[in-house]
């Protein structure tokens, strides 16, 4: 109910969606789908590809936010506190168990906030835990970037395109917690190159970026 609301409001808003590789969703059973996250836009792009049985990880604070918070704790939402790294991961290793006996998917989105700036922010290493934890499949989805049709800081919205790919999953049987770092650097590469061939935008060099040797954008 909530995804067939939200997917229309992108007639209001004049945007449009144009998704590739969704074939790669049509496999049964528990899985881990991680990407990347701009804008609040991005509800629409989640419900835009939505799988069957797919719950989403959130930050507590959204639990508080009225009506929008019960919506989110009804359709399933699991609630971490971001600002406890114990509690979060006490909270996810459970998630790992309930995946299997219950045969769900879970959305996470690994940069941790809401990130507009185009380009990604360093991945948290919780939804690469999850994965391993239940030798489930990950799957890895990019929106490209939303900057040239919204940018708040410079007051603009205006209509435009997204698009959308959704990677080949990446199986993580055999895998232990030590390959998790691996893992997550290995996400993290592959999805940046995405997202900039999506966006359309230059790659910057990476381990430049990494080692701070280049300013920001
Ligand atoms: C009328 C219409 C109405 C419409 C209404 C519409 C309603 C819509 C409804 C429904 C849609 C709902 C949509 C929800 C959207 C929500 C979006 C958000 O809220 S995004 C923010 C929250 N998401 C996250 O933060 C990501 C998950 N975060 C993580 O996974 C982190 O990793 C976390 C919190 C577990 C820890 O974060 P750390 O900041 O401490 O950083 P780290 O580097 O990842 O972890 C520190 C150490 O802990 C280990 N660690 C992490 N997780 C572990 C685990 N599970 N097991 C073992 N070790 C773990 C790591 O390996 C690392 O250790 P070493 O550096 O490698 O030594
Ligand atoms: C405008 C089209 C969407 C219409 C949906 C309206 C209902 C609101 C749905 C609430 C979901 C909120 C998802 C979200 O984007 O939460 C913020 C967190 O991710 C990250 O938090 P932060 O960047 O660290 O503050």
């Amino acid at each position: 109910i909530i995804a067939n609301i939200v997917k229309t409001f992108k007639y209001i808003y004049g945007l449009r969606f144009e998704v590739q590789g969704l074939e790669n969703f049509e496999v049964e059973g528990p899985c881990v789908i991680v990407s990347n996250h701009q804008s609040i836009l991005d509800m629409m792009g989640l419900m835009e590809i939505l799988p069957d049985d797919c719950v989403q990880i959130g930050k507590k604070e959204l639990l508080y936010t009225g009506p929008v918070g019960l919506i989110m704790y009804l359709g399933g939402v699991i609630f971490i506190n971001r600002k406890s790294t114990s509690n979060a991961k006490t909270v996810m290793s459970g998630v790992a168990q309930t995946m299997l006996d219950e045969n769900v998917k879970v959305w996470v989105y690994p940069e941790g906030t809401r990130n507009g700036n185009g380009d990604l922010l360093p991945f948290k290493k919780g939804a690469f835990h999850l994965a391993v934890q239940a030798q489930a499949n990950l799957f890895t989805v990019l929106y490209s970037s939303f900057t040239s049709f919204y940018n708040p800081a410079k007051k603009l919205f205006i209509s435009g395109k997204i698009r959308v790919e959704v990677l080949q999953p990446i199986e993580t049987k055999g895998l232990t917690a030590e390959d998790v770092a691996d893992l997550t650097e290995r996400c993290y590469c592959t999805m940046r190159e995405t997202f900039f061939r999506l966006s359309g935008t230059a790659r910057e060099p990476l381990a430049s970026r990494h080692n701070g040797l280049l300013p920001d954008p």
